[in-house]
């Protein structure tokens, strides 16, 4: 077997994979150095097709000599199919996992250990290249494996390292799920504006361009987003009688239940009562 430093596998060919391949394949990654297992024929098809990069049923003939094995499967079956890939992962490559509530330790044992790891956790936005990704390293993991890390991450939106593992769980809950609170948002503002009786289309296109330009505020503006909030907010207007109702139902207790939620539930995932 030769290894090929420049080879990325993926194991798990599902949403997010595609999401990464995209970014990848978009920042000019040569498809033919890409290779994923799936073993839904349908996806293994489209991923083909969109990309060009070699698909295969099996998962060790994917990771064979790759020197990038990125872990895409559910947590559920991590341990299984780690497992399993330990043998074709001898050459020990840097091995990327992307899922929630898993830990660096478990990733490096289940692969046969003594492999420099990575843990990322991605979000959905990286399907546009918009994406915000935690990246947390074990020892072995070098500065030339951070950047390929970086790199391939990277090529899905914004990275951003932390130091300690323990955070990775409140990084899912604040990066990794929140895609999901803004969609529900999104979702009571279209609801409520029905039932004043505002069409659904205007409704949907006029929450979805205000988040859109929330959104760019808070990247673009360069101001905290208390002050945007504060900008927004005219005394006794409209926008403060809509905070009172916010602060009167307890909002900000509410989202702090929210990622207090997630982030135990990720804990639960790496403690291996998943589910
Ligand atoms: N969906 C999201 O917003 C995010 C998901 N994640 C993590 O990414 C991982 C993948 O999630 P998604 O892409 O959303 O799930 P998904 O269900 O779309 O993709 C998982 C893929 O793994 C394949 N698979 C199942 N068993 C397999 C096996 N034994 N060998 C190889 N492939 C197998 C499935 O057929 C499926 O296509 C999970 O661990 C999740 O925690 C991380 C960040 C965000
Ligand atoms: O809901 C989940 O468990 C995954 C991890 C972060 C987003 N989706």
């Amino acid at each position: 077997m030769t290894t090929n430093p420049q080879r990325i596998a993926f194991v798990g060919g599902g949403n997010m994979a595609r999401s990464l391949i995209g970014g990848l394949v978009r920042h000019g990654a040569d498809p033919a150095a890409l290779a994923v297992a799936e073993p839904n024929a349908d996806l293994r098809d489209a991923l083909a097709r969109d990309f060009g990069l070699s698909v295969h049923a099996d998962n060790g003939e994917a990771a064979c000599g790759a020197g990038v094995v990125l872990l895409a499967v559910k947590p559920q079956v991590m341990q299984p199919v780690c497992t399993a890939l330990a043998p074709t992962l001898a050459h020990k490559p840097l091995v990327i996992s992307i899922a929630a509530g898993v830990r660096i330790d478990q990733i490096d044992a289940w692969c046969g250990g003594g492999l420099a790891v990575v843990r990322a956790m991605p979000n959905t936005p990286a399907l546009i290249g918009a994406g915000a990704t935690g990246l947390c390293a074990n020892a072995r993991v070098g500065d030339a494996e951070r950047a390929a890390a970086e790199r391939i991450l990277g090529a899905a939106g914004l990275t951003v390292w932390v130091e300690r593992e323990d955070l990775m769980d409140v990084v899912t809950a604040i990066s990794g799920s929140a895609p999901a609170y803004f969609f529900l948002l999104v979702e009571a503002l279209e609801a409520a504006a029905v039932a004043h009786g505002l069409p659904a289309d205007a409704a949907r296109a006029l929450a979805t361009q205000t988040a859109l330009g929330a959104g760019r505020m808070l990247r673009e503006d360069g101001e905290t987003p208390a002050r945007l909030r504060e900008r927004v907010t005219s005394p006794n207007g409209t926008t403060q009688a809509a905070l009172d109702a916010f602060a009167a139902g307890g909002f900000r207790d509410l989202v702090a239940n929210a990622v207090d939620a997630a982030t135990r539930r990720g804990r639960e995932l790496s403690a291996g009562s998943g589910g």
